[in-house]
């Protein structure tokens, strides 16, 4: 414990006093002696942290007796208010006997009599050898023994109190300045006259900001920790204490003895909402720097409790799990060494934060859906649904059932309760509608509602429902030409091709073909291998149609070849083909077929990626003036389909070239035999 000696010149009640007045702030903080400049003996030796004198000349009478580690504080003392009181009551003008128990004494006390303002009264300093008749009041310091016995009315304002400037110097010394001792300190100085009432009003004033500050801190929901610049913690809440299970007293402790290290952002300060780990409790840590005077002076820490809004999150993340409603891809899994194809994510990566609707064109197999994938992952609403659709995989009806949802009984066979449609499961997430070109055209009329008013009506309801979602489009069609043809609706192009994205074929991007073929070998198959000169070569001049999808297939073509090699002669004979020739295939069309009719029906099949039915076929041949007739049509397909040419799908997407189709159709470019 800390402790003040009192020194006073010989045994009387005022060493007595001055314990009695340090008590009354201090209460048992401290631990106080009393010594007699009278009793100490020659080698005596105060130690006490703090030695108090009345009087400089006992200070310096008393040095010897004083270790060197004691502060001396001489007190500056005052009178108490009532004292005062009785003296200003005196008439002014009035002659007043000042009385102590020394000369030297005496003057003091009219020194400082003077100091609190008495300045009315017309003071007399005593001394022994004088007669005074004719004064009638006397005023002492606890000398009453000494006034002459024919002075009619005492006033003996007795010993004098501790000054508050006194107080505030121990209390700073011994860095006490804690709530109780300034309430106090508070209390004894509305007792006491004020040697200087500045002081008293400021020391006032600071301990009514401290109380709010107190209060504003403690009503605080976030945890809040103040240090100073070496790291001892200063002040904190009752937040801080509880976040941290602490239960001791941590005011003057390095903060890293309290929390953790990884709890601190040591070297990054400054830094805002940093998530961070306390137990099982998630925090969003902020720190800033205090400064005084431009010189560091301490931190301010804040800690703010999001264990709930993290639980919430990784309750909806999983239910979107759980639901398949999540990406599976991110930009990072999109594997390019391809400028063209970087410039294209480094476009996708800077619309995503955005909330525009975005329209990826491009061959079948190139990476749409994994750009898609990935701007969502990378949006703000990634939190919520990823819902994709293709549009082509769904007849008329049953695609605007299924991206609308229906109203209870709508239609036969409908679900009894109604059901929400793809759009309303998406709300705050992203549809992905895949396919858009081969959307029918009066669900097109109703996207384009979705995506100018953000509503969308049920099947059988006239009620409006809000969405907020953002559209991903993919195709790949030319939907200029779908426009010309009459199957696209202009307006909703435009709708849609806010954000255009193009993303180049694989035969453009040639320098993705080898890398992409390891990344898949080894991530699909676990195999790792070498390509000879000539089989890359090879595979570097084939065309790609497939694109990405194609290469996947050759990785899993290469894998049960189980070769570490891999020679011309392991590669699947597409691609061998496709630099050889055709011969056979040609002579067996020559054959069969009118070959300049069979010659065109490829060519219209050709410029129809995404298929094209009979009709269509042959409504294109009449218009380059050639006539062929359906059941024309029909065989020479089946022809073209057992050669592996063409790929007759049932639905509304037709026929449409196969890899090896579009290999021989650029053989037959190759060979001029077709424009
Ligand atoms: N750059 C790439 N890096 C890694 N994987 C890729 C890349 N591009 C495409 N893929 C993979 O290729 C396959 C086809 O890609 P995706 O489905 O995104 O193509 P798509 O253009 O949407 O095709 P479609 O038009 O036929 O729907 C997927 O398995 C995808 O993961």
């Amino acid at each position: 414990m800390k402790t003040i000696g009192i020194l006073t010149l010989s045994p009387s009640n005022l060493s007595e006093f001055i314990q009695n007045n340090l008590e009354k702030v201090f209460s048992d903080h401290i631990t106080i002696h009393s010594y007699y400049l009278s009793d100490l003996k020659r080698h005596d030796i105060i130690t006490d942290d703090v030695v108090v004198v009345t009087a400089q000349s006992h200070a310096i009478e008393a040095q010897h007796y004083i270790s060197d580690n004691s502060r001396i504080i001489l007190l500056r003392r005052t009178l108490p208010n009532r004292e005062i009181y009785k003296i200003t009551a005196i008439p002014k003008g009035t002659n007043v006997l000042v009385v102590n128990d020394l000369p030297e004494t005496t003057t003091e006390a009219i020194t400082f009599l003077y100091q609190l303002g008495i300045t009315h009264l017309n003071l007399i300093a005593w001394d022994p050898k004088q007669e005074y008749y004719g004064i009638n009041i006397a005023i002492t310091l606890g000398e009453a023994n000494a006034v002459p016995p024919y002075i009619k009315k005492i006033i003996d304002v007795g010993h004098r109190y501790i000054d508050i400037s006194t107080f505030l110097s121990l209390l700073n010394f011994f860095n006490l300045d804690t709530p109780e001792t300034s309430k106090h300190l508070i209390k004894y100085s509305d007792t006491i006259v004020t040697l200087d009432t500045g002081i008293k009003n400021r020391y006032k004033e600071l301990f009514m900001k401290n109380m709010q500050l107190d209060k504003v801190v403690n009503l605080s929901h976030d945890a809040i920790l103040l240090t100073d610049k070496d790291h001892i913690i200063l002040l904190h809440n009752k937040k801080f204490s509880q976040l941290f299970d602490i239960t001791e007293n941590i005011i003057g402790k390095s903060i890293f003895d309290v929390i953790p290290n990884e709890c601190l952002q040591r070297s990054d300060l400054g830094t805002m909402d940093e998530l961070i780990q306390f137990k099982d409790r998630s925090l969003l840590a902020s720190s800033s720097k205090i400064e005084y005077f431009g010189e560091p002076a301490g931190i301010y820490y804040n800690f703010q409790e999001v264990t709930y809004i993290r639980n919430l999150e990784k309750s909806l993340s999983k239910k979107l799990r759980e639901s398949g409603l999540v990406t599976r891809y991110t930009f990072e899994n999109i594997q390019t060494k391809s400028p063209k194809m970087k410039d294209c994510i480094n476009f996708a990566k800077l619309l995503s934060p955005k909330n525009h609707t975005v329209l990826i064109t491009g061959e079948s197999g190139t990476g749409k859906e994994l750009i898609a994938h990935s701007i969502h992952a990378a949006s703000p609403r990634s939190m919520y649904p990823f819902i994709a659709i293709n549009c082509a995989s769904f007849p008329e009806n049953l695609l605007e059932s299924e991206l609308f949802g229906y109203e209870a009984g709508s239609f036969t066979g409908a679900i009894k309760e109604g059901k929400p449609g793809l759009f309303e499961q998406a709300n705050n997430g992203t549809i992905f509608l895949d396919e858009v070109g081969d959307m029918p055209l009066s669900v097109q009329v109703r996207l384009l509602r979705v995506l100018q008013e953000r509503q969308i009506m049920r099947v059988g309801s006239p009620k409006v429902v809000d969405v907020d979602l953002r559209v991903i489009a993919a195709t790949n069609k030319d939907l200029q030409t779908e426009i010309r043809k009459g199957l696209f609706r202009q307006d909703l192009f435009y709708r849609l091709n806010v954000l255009p994205i193009m993303i180049p074929p694989l035969r453009e991007r040639p320098e993705d073909i080898i890398p992409l073929l390891h990344f898949f070998m080894s991530k699909h198959h676990n195999q790792k291998i070498t390509l000879t000169q000539e089989a890359e070569w090879r595979l570097l001049k084939y065309n790609w149609f497939g694109n990405v999808r194609e290469l996947i297939n050759t990785a899993a073509y290469l894998s049960c070849m189980a070769v570490q090699t891999v020679d011309v002669n392991n590669l699947p004979v597409y691609i061998l083909s496709s630099l050889t020739n055709f011969d056979s295939e040609f002579s067996y069309i020559f054959a069969h077929c009118d070959k300049e009719k069979a010659y065109l029906v490829l060519s219209v099949l050709e410029n129809c990626p995404s298929g094209a039915g009979r009709k269509w076929i042959e409504a294109k041949c009449t218009e380059c003036a050639m006539n062929i007739t359906e059941s024309e049509i029909r065989r020479f397909l089946s022809i073209f389909s057992e050669m592996d040419l063409v790929d007759s799908q049932v639905g509304r997407r037709g026929s449409c070239l196969t890899a090896k189709g579009q290999q021989f159709v650029t053989w037959l470019k190759g060979k001029s035999l077709l424009a």
